[in-house]
């Protein structure tokens, strides 16, 4: 059963450096164990905040960068460079200023990109690349150390939309995503068996914008009208939030930092 943990920092400046330090944490150890990691990206603000804090702290340094893997929760499916994809947001936060190795970046496919503006042949290439990083006899995904994720307004997860026919499916690991809600319409997404696959899932969220959805997410709301509250790690889920996103999470559920 899946431990759930919810911290609270003072704001969003502070969040964005507490996950990145976390998440440096989280590599050392992983690599520590294995010799590598593998790591789930998210896009949004508070994702490129923490993406530009990683830079800032030294620790980065004790991260041997060139043994992990990154994946991406969901993407825009928007042509490659597009300055709204979530891997665009990444590679200029992060991504292009640290020591990488190239074949172990794997983003969703563009727009613009192997099988033209066809999302579900999109979402079927990556559920591919997903499998072939799988380890024999493991299905169809690779084990993920950590899964973050941002929570929209309305709690979105990943492309997964509330009452969205995204929050209904319940098998394969991605999916093309159509009519979002949120620009843009087409988008790609892991699916939500897929996301909680992952040993552990961090739902990041600041600002008062959030402050309702989360605090109905934690408090036991369904994840069809609710797609942040199925977001589960095997081993750990943890909301890392600021004082305003968690306005209506209950005392006695929350640890302050
Ligand atoms: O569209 C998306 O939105 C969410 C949250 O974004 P934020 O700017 O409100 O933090 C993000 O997590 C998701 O990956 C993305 O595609």
């Amino acid at each position: 059963m899946t431990e759930t943990s919810v911290v609270v920092h003072a704001d969003a400046g502070v969040l964005a450096s507490a996950v990145a330090a976390r998440l440096i944490v989280k590599i050392i150890d992983a690599q520590a164990e294995r010799g590598w990691a593998s790591v789930v990206l998210t896009g949004g603000r508070i994702a490129a905040a923490m993406q530009r804090a990683v830079l800032e702290l030294p620790a980065r340094d004790a991260v041997d960068w060139s043994r992990v893997d990154l994946w991406w929760g969901d993407e825009r499916f928007l042509p490659a460079g597009h300055a709204d994809r979530n891997e665009t947001q990444a590679r200029e936060a992060l991504l292009d200023k640290l020591p990488l190795d190239p074949a172990r970046v794997h983003a969703m496919p563009p727009s613009d990109g192997p099988d033209g503006d066809d999302p579900d042949a999109a979402a079927a290439r990556y559920a591919a690349a997903l499998a072939a990083a799988a380890k024999p006899g493991h299905a169809e995904l690779p084990h993920f150390d950590v899964l973050m994720l941002g929570v929209g307004e309305d709690g979105h997860v990943a492309s997964i939309f509330p009452e969205h026919p995204t929050a209904y499916v319940v098998d394969g690991t991605t999916m093309a995503v159509r009519n979002s809600p949120k620009p843009p319409p087409t988008r790609v997404s892991l699916t939500m068996p897929a996301i909680t696959t992952a040993e552990e899932v961090w739902l990041i969220a600041a600002g008062a914008d959030k402050a309702a959805s989360v605090g109905m997410a934690i408090e036991g709301a369904g994840p069809v009208q609710l797609p942040a509250a199925g977001a589960t790690g095997v081993d750990r889920t943890l909301w890392l939030l600021d004082q305003a996103a968690a306005a209506h999470v209950k005392r006695g559920h929350r640890s302050l930092r």
